[in-house]
């Protein structure tokens, strides 16, 4: 402790403030010698009420607060409350305790509980649901488990809260002690939930200095995972070293001296890209999958073609007098193209006649004795590919046949796909590790042919593929730019296209409500009127003037998360009205921020192959099973169970964002456009949105926002390098 500085303990009674990105915190604590309730301010991560703590500063007096105490460390004590005490044991810590039994036992002992179950287990057999055996089983785990106990009580004073540090505990084990204070920064690799910032704090409180070079390290690993969150495969170094020092505030040659290390150990890679002017810095498995892509694609375009001239006439001769249209100059090209080239990308806006053509070459190919593979990146994509063509068609993870025990793909560069054809589709959704996992899968003989819709968002994942191909110049490509779906028909496709290049959609609403149109824009501006006016249409409007089914039929978009027309809000809102349920007594089970009903609607948000569900998959909630926290979702017929734990996987789906949406189509999509949303506001954005809509696409906002968002055609920047690594090798 330095010279002026004291020492309180007390127990955390609220936490009046507490800033998410750095833990700052300003708490009331009662602290035993206080008269009053004492204010604390500093840097306090994961603090929940009722934990005791220590902490170590100096008392201040603030010009508009008062009397406080600025602490400049802390650590967490074995928890005093009851409380404290009871996420203590529920945490996981003792086999045969769980949430409901620490609290009967709490309820029983109170503040005692440790000391009972300690000195005097037999009394356990006193609360109520403990018997003989579950009293054996808390009694030899509580023994057994006591070194453990030493361990979590030296993660607390390193400042980690109970729910932290028996997660750390669950992956350390009895090494938890010895590798945490050889390395805290371990943690934000390790435990999930533990980011960087987290840990800087934990680091700073064991003493750790800020120049010390694993937290160099960690700061670097850190910006760079949070530059590939953003979709970069690279970063340059300048741009790198400016964040890094942003992000740990030390001299610049320090994080060099570190990166230099770093580069020398493999645990980065640095290529010097002249024609960019730049030095790209890449993680080994990203370096990798960019080099790949180009490598592998250029191999496949040097391997002799299968130059498929089979009947192509006779075929689509039958396809033109079945369906009724002529195959255009430009689509009979891009079929051409697709029998010759080993590799061909198809792209074209909505109504371009994709999946026409991809009718007519499955039907060419297969004549031919080819075997056709086809596969998309989600779900709802690969249903969809497969109920348009009458063909097979699956996930891009199935087709590799992802092993989710081994957590890798069994198809790879030994054991490659069966096919002569692959055909992906939403190809725009690719990004730079799947294109690379399946690449190295596809046969040298086989042909790839790749079809999507260039202007869709870029993949969630990072690199941008699909437009670094085109962008190449070296791929064989075939654009489809002629739409045929027509605009009497259909506005969304009209105006789909307008968006694209930059016109505002024709929203002039001349509707006598003979003819239902399919795009509507109802201007509204202020947020809280653009909220209520969405709920009616959703609620009220669509199904009765549309027929369609409010909670399975409408799909709601948001472009963000937060706010009043964010994603979460509407949620609440829309459940509110579509599945408030009358009875208080309704089952419910809570899981982070969701709090899920029977009849709940909801998405699966990452692929799970135990339970054959895949993110964007959307169904609804059949039945809570509250006692055992279970339950069930119906995905259209089918029923899949889930555990507690499995929860983490499911979010409430009335609304959505507009990333998690690609792929998917729906019947009706209503989305608010407003200024509000202003970084969102992009054209990509709203292209994608309105190609959601099937029937029905209906924007609730000010034309302002609309304009501004129809206007802003900035592509995101990312940096990927795949366009030139092609361009070298096949130019
Ligand atoms: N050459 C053509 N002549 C006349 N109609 C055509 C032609 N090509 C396609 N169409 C028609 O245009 C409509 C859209 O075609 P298709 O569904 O193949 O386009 P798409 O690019 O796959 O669109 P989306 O991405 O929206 O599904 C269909 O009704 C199709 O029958």
């Amino acid at each position: 402790m330095s010279l002026n500085s004291t020492e309180i303990t007390g127990q955390i009674e609220t936490i009046t403030y507490t800033n998410p990105e750095n833990s700052y915190t300003v708490a009331r604590i009662n602290v035993e010698d206080e008269d009053d309730m004492v204010t604390a301010v500093g840097y306090l991560p994961s603090a929940e009420v009722g934990q005791v703590v220590t902490l170590e500063g100096k008392w201040v007096i603030h010009p508009k607060y008062g009397h406080q105490f600025e602490f400049n460390s802390y650590s967490y004590d074995v928890p005093t409350s009851k409380e404290g005490i009871q996420k203590y044991l529920s945490s996981g810590l003792v086999e045969g305790i769980g949430p409901v039994m620490s609290e009967r036992i709490v309820d029983e002992f109170g503040k005692n509980a440790l000391e009972v179950i300690d000195e005097d287990p037999d009394r356990l057999l006193e609360v109520e649901g403990i018997g003989k055996k579950r009293y054996q089983e808390i009694k030899s785990s509580w023994e057994e488990q006591k070194e453990i106990r030493d361990i979590m009580v030296f993660l607390l004073s390193c400042g980690i809260s109970p729910t932290y540090a028996a997660r750390i505990f669950e992956k350390y084990g009895q090494e938890a002690v010895k590798k945490v204070e050889r390395n805290p920064y371990r943690l934000a690799r390790d435990i999930r939930g533990i980011g960087f910032k987290r840990v800087d704090e934990i680091a700073k409180n064991m003493g750790i200095e800020g120049d010390n070079p694993e937290r160099i390290k960690a700061g670097i690993s850190h910006v760079l995972d949070e530059a590939i969150d953003e979709g970069h495969v690279f970063l340059p170094k300048e741009e790198l070293e400016e964040r890094a020092f942003q992000a740990l505030q030390v001299e610049k040659n320090k994080v060099e001296n570190v990166l230099n290390r770093m580069f020398k150990n493999d645990e980065l890679e640095i290529e010097t890209l002249s024609e960019k002017n730049l030095q790209a810095v890449y993680l080994p498995a990203l370096y990798r999958a960019e080099k790949g892509i180009a490598d592998k694609l250029s191999r496949l375009l040097h391997f002799p073609s299968q130059d498929i001239n089979s009947s192509f006439s006779d075929i689509l001769k039958v396809v033109e007098k079945n369906s009724n249209i002529i195959i255009s100059d430009e689509q009979r090209r891009a079929i051409k193209k697709s029998m010759r080239e080993k590799v061909n990308v198809i792209t074209g806006g909505p109504g371009t006649g994709k999946t026409t053509i991809l009718k007519v070459m499955i039907a060419i190919f297969s004549r031919a004795g080819y075997k056709v593979r086809l596969a998309a990146p989600t779900g709802r994509a690969a249903k969809k590919m497969e109920s348009s063509t009458g063909h097979p068609a699956e996930t891009i993870h199935r087709l590799l046949d992802f092993n989710h025990h081994q957590g890798g793909f069994q198809k790879d560069e030994e054991d490659q796909i069966e096919g002569d054809i692959i055909i992906i589709d939403e190809a725009s959704m690719l990004d730079s590790r799947l294109m690379y996992n399946l690449m190295n899968a596809v046969p040298e003989k086989s042909s790839l042919i790749l079809v999507g819709d260039v202007n869709q968002l870029p993949p969630v994942g990072p690199g941008y593929v699909l437009r670094d191909i085109l962008d190449s110049d070296v791929i064989p490509k075939s654009r489809l730019t002629k739409i045929y779906r027509q605009a009497d028909e259909s506005l969304i496709v009209l105006n789909s296209h307008r968006i694209n290049s930059g016109y505002m959609p024709v929203m002039d609403s001349a509707d006598d409500g003979s003819n239902l149109r399919d795009f509507y824009f109802v201007q509204e501006k202020d947020k809280n009127r653009i909220l209520n006016m969405m709920l009616k249409i959703v609620t009220e409007r669509i199904p009765g003037r549309f027929g369609f089914d409010p909670i399975d039929e409408v799909q709601v978009l948001s472009p963000m998360r937060r706010g009043i027309l964010g994603v979460d809000n509407l949620n609440k809102k829309l459940k509110e009205i579509l599945n408030s349920g009358k009875d208080n007594d309704r089952k419910d089970l809570k899981s982070g921020n969701n709090v899920f009903h029977n009849g709940d609607k909801v998405m699966q948000i990452k692929n799970n192959y135990e339970l054959e569900v895949f993110n964007g998959d959307i169904g609804r909630i059949h039945f809570v099973d509250r006692d055992n926290k279970k339950l069930q979702v119906d995905y259209s017929g089918r029923k899949v169970t889930y555990s507690h734990k499995q929860l983490q996987e499911l979010t409430l789906a009335y609304a959505i964002t507009v990333h998690k949406s690609q792929g998917s189509e729906y019947p009706a999509m209503v989305m608010p456009v407003s200024t509000q949303h202003y970084v969102m506001l992009q054209r990509k954005l709203i292209y994608t949105a309105l190609t959601r809509a099937e029937n029905l696409a209906v924007m609730v906002g000010s034309k302002k926002a609309l304009g501004m968002a129809v206007n802003n055609n900035k592509d995101e920047k990312r940096f990927s390098y795949l366009d030139g690594r092609l361009k070298n090798l096949l130019a």
